[in-house]
């Protein structure tokens, strides 16, 4: 609800994670280098420390057949189905519905040797956006997660050390309507995800570990959430 104490901030964020989601990796400047490749999914970082510590953005693209950005955007937003697909899930609470397409999370991630458990609270929104380019083509739809403070969860106060992130998750879909006019089919829609993310781990992890989990993690969870998407959606009706 635009009236929330968030409003500004979450729609300033929204704005500026989307405008950079929406650069190709060539046109932010160089800086990006591929550090993974699987089909259609490529995974860009650039190498970035703050204060000693890793906090390398991360760009990846993907194109996905048979889903449109509305029905990738329902199951990353929605906490619903977040067990399903976040493997390093170890408990996730809603802290406040801020209005249907905002919410408030508190997630504490599976510990990842020798770093300490990490958790982290955010503010997740969601959005359709007009799609500038083909005016009757179908919209481009995002989620974008960003930490922010909670009064029952303070930083740092229990076991956990609190990581701070940024991500962006935006879709553009497709249609290539069939040329004998038969009714458009999921074999007819594509998907272009970009997923984008900055994530300050919070206290120390050593550099190498934190580069090899990134390495890791990030190619499995994208495309273990997409073809989680794949999944749900292939005999159900297609959500633009
Ligand atoms: C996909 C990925 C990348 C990098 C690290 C890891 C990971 N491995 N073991 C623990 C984690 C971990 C620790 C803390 C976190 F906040 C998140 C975390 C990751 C993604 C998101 S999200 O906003 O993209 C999706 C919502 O869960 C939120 C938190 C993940 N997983």
């Amino acid at each position: 609800a635009n009236s929330h104490r968030l409003w500004p901030e979450i729609d300033r964020v929204v704005k500026q994670e989307v405008s950079m989601a929406s650069l190709g990796v060539g046109e932010c400047g160089s800086g990006w280098q591929l550090f993974a490749e699987d089909g259609e999914m490529r995974m860009f970082r650039r190498e970035e420390e703050m204060d000693g510590m890793v906090v390398d953005p991360l760009k990846a693209v993907h194109v996905v057949k048979g889903i449109t950005g509305h029905e990738v955007c329902h199951y990353f937003f929605n906490p619903q189905y977040r067990y399903d697909w976040e493997t390093t899930l170890e408990h996730m609470i809603v802290l406040e519905t801020v209005s249907e397409d905002t919410l408030i999370f508190h997630q504490t991630h599976k510990r990842i040797w020798p770093a300490s458990q990490r958790d982290v609270v955010f503010w997740s929104h969601t959005r359709r956006l007009p799609n500038d380019q083909d005016r009757d083509g179908p919209d481009i739809w995002t989620v974008v997660n960003n930490s922010t403070e909670h009064p029952d969860h303070p930083a740092n106060a229990g076991k956990c050390v609190r990581i701070f992130l940024t991500v962006c998750l935006l879709c553009q879909t497709r249609v290539d309507p069939p040329k004998d006019g038969a009714p458009v089919s999921r074999d007819d829609i594509t998907c272009k995800i970009t997923y984008c993310s900055v994530v300050n781990p919070g206290g120390w992890a050593p550099a190498s570990v934190l580069r090899a989990v990134y390495k890791r993690e990030y190619p499995k969870f994208l495309k273990r959430f997409t073809a989680y998407v794949k999944n749900q959606t292939k005999d159900k009706p297609i959500m633009y």
